[in-house]
């Protein structure tokens, strides 16, 4: 979020469990610990700091009752942390009033991941914050986010169990937020699952995907839902096909060891574009209580046909191998294009085309719903284009809606338009927050809607885990594209093959304030 928009939030009142969305009967104040394991990494200074000061500065956070614990094996003191995620809070404007303030609710300990040693430490660190804070009434509240490489979740969760569960006379309640990779397919995340499931309940859990948090993301059940428009056209006798498109315009750089051993479909299609398909597929839930909507999403996954050969193209960039974490022999898809096929009354026949990439000719990520064309074509105007909606999740968040209008003037001509809702332009001064940022503070709430279930991630690795490991055993074999293209042609043949028709000649060009 940029510090530009600082003027316009506004400060919020002390965290409440929001009633309507309440998973557990919990304390709604205490002493609340947030305690970031792997402080020293990537994630936690790009993402997960950054969205905690958010939060702070927006008054979600509160001084008198939070306090935020680092935890990683690299030896640094207190400042020492602070200083190495102060660039990226901070925005060029070092030292304001709220960083500063901010900075100092952050204490770190170090220890090993699977040693009691360091984590009795860190217990007794919290212990200590909710003593000094602890008011009649209330129970401390710990939230554990495992900013870590999934290998060593199964230890940390332990530890954390063993040594920095709340005593029990307290009350109160302890989440855990696990990042993704979760697993590697289906048999792995499971014996993941069950090893965190044996520590704690699912509703102490929270898979994240940070997709879910992304502002149109978490538009697309209001629009679908609470819109008569889209009500009868979603379905196979409107809608011609889907696509849910992820592009980066830059390779792996810095992460190739991980990215390599997960490719483009782990990293990005399984969960991601996954959990935007699961959205737009899905039927309507009962109420939008997290447990429904996660029961129609497990719903359309499991109606998901098996993925066939001929319905994936793999690619990998020119170039990616050079990198010195990376085989030289490396079949790791950089690029991928799979088409899922639901096998139910509504969507037979329609083809949902998941395609990402990295090293492409731009950075996006949007939803295209091309609809069939018009029968009865009395205007002729068929070859113009067919109407498309367009939802693009990010950048320059907008849904537009493509159609067929009279070209304005005395001739009796069509043209392709666009009905448009750009963000920027309709919602001046709103922001926009970082995903990161809100599933923190629905975990704080203890709202699970925007988190993976168990079951769904089940469900989600059922469906790739034969293609991957087909991929992994080299019988699916990468095609090479250039950097800074729109990769393979063989995805556009896909693509074609598909049936989804190019409108030629139409761009939509974000709208200028
Ligand atoms: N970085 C990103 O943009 C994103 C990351 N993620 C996920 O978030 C999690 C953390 O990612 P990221 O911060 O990039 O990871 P890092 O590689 O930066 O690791 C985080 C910390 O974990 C410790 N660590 C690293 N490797 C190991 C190891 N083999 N065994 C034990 N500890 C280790 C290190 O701390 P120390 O040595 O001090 O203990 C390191 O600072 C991962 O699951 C990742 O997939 C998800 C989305 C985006
Ligand atoms: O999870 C991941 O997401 C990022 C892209 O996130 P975005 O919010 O910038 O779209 C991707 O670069 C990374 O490879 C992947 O692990």
């Amino acid at each position: 979020m940029a510090a530009s928009n600082a003027g316009t939030m506004e400060k919020r009142g002390s965290l409440k469990t929001t009633d309507s969305f309440r998973t557990e009967n919990v304390p709604e104040t205490g002493p609340l610990a947030i305690i970031v394991l792997g402080a020293s990494g990537d994630l936690a200074k790009k993402k997960t700091f950054p969205a905690l000061f958010n939060l702070y500065r927006q008054g979600f956070l509160q001084s008198d009752e939070v306090a935020i614990f680092g935890y990683a094996r690299t030896k640094l003191s207190d400042d020492e942390l602070r200083d190495r995620i102060r660039g990226y809070l901070s925005h060029g404007k070092d030292n304001t009033e709220d960083l500063t303030k901010f900075l100092q609710l952050i204490k770190y300990v170090s220890g090993a991941y699977d040693a009691e040693e360091g984590f009795r430490a860190l217990d007794k660190a919290i212990a200590e914050h909710e003593a000094s804070k602890l008011s009649p009434g209330e129970s401390p509240r710990r939230l554990f986010y495992l900013a870590l490489p999934p290998s060593v979740y199964p230890s940390v969760c332990k530890m954390i169990k063993f040594y920095c569960t709340p005593k029990a006379d307290l009350g109160g309640w302890m989440r855990v937020v696990v990042e993704k990779p979760f697993g590697k397919d289906l048999a792995s995340a499971e014996e993941l699952s069950s090893q965190i499931g044996a520590l704690f309940d699912e509703p102490q859990i929270y898979r994240i995907d940070h997709y879910l948090g992304k502002e149109l993301v978490q538009n697309l059940l209001v629009l679908r839902f609470a819109n008569r428009f889209f009500l009868p056209l979603w379905n196979r006798d409107h809608i011609d096909n889907v696509q849910i498109v992820f592009r980066e315009d830059f390779g792996t750089e810095g992460r190739g060891g991980y990215f390599d051993q997960y490719g483009i479909i782990r990293d990005i299609i399984q969960n991601h574009l996954l959990q935007v398909f699961c959205l737009l597929a899905m039927e309507k839930p009962v109420s939008i209580k997290p447990e429904h909507i996660r029961d129609e999403k497990v719903k359309v996954l499991q109606s998901v046909l098996p993925i066939k050969d001929e319905d994936v193209v793999l690619g990998q960039y020119d170039g990616y191998t050079e990198d010195p974490t990376v085989p030289d022999n490396s079949n790791t898809p950089t690029f991928a294009s799979v088409i899922l096929r639901i096998h139910n009354e509504r969507w037979e026949g329609v083809p949902f085309i998941l395609k990402a990439g990295k090293a492409l000719n731009s950075r996006k990520a949007d939803v295209r719903i091309q609809f069939k064309e018009v029968p009865g074509d009395i205007f002729k105007c068929q070859k113009q284009g067919r109407n498309e909606f367009v939802i693009r999740l990010q950048p320059s968040e907008a849904m537009y809606m493509k159609l067929t209008v009279k070209q304005p003037g005395l001739e009796m001509s069509t043209v392709q338009s666009e009905l448009d809702l750009s963000y920027r332009q309709r919602y001046q001064g709103a922001v926009i927050p970082e995903a990161y940022e809100r599933l923190i503070l629905d975990t704080i709430r203890g709202d699970q809607q925007h988190f993976v279930r168990r079951d769904e991630l089940k469900e989600a690795w059922e469906i790739f885990t034969p293609v991957l490991h087909r991929i992994d055993g080299g019988e699916l074999k990468c095609v090479k594209y250039k950097p800074g293209s729109r990769g393979p042609t063989e995805a556009d043949e896909l693509l074609q093959r598909a049936g989804y028709v190019q409108t030629h000649g139409y761009i939509w060009v974000p709208p200028s304030l």
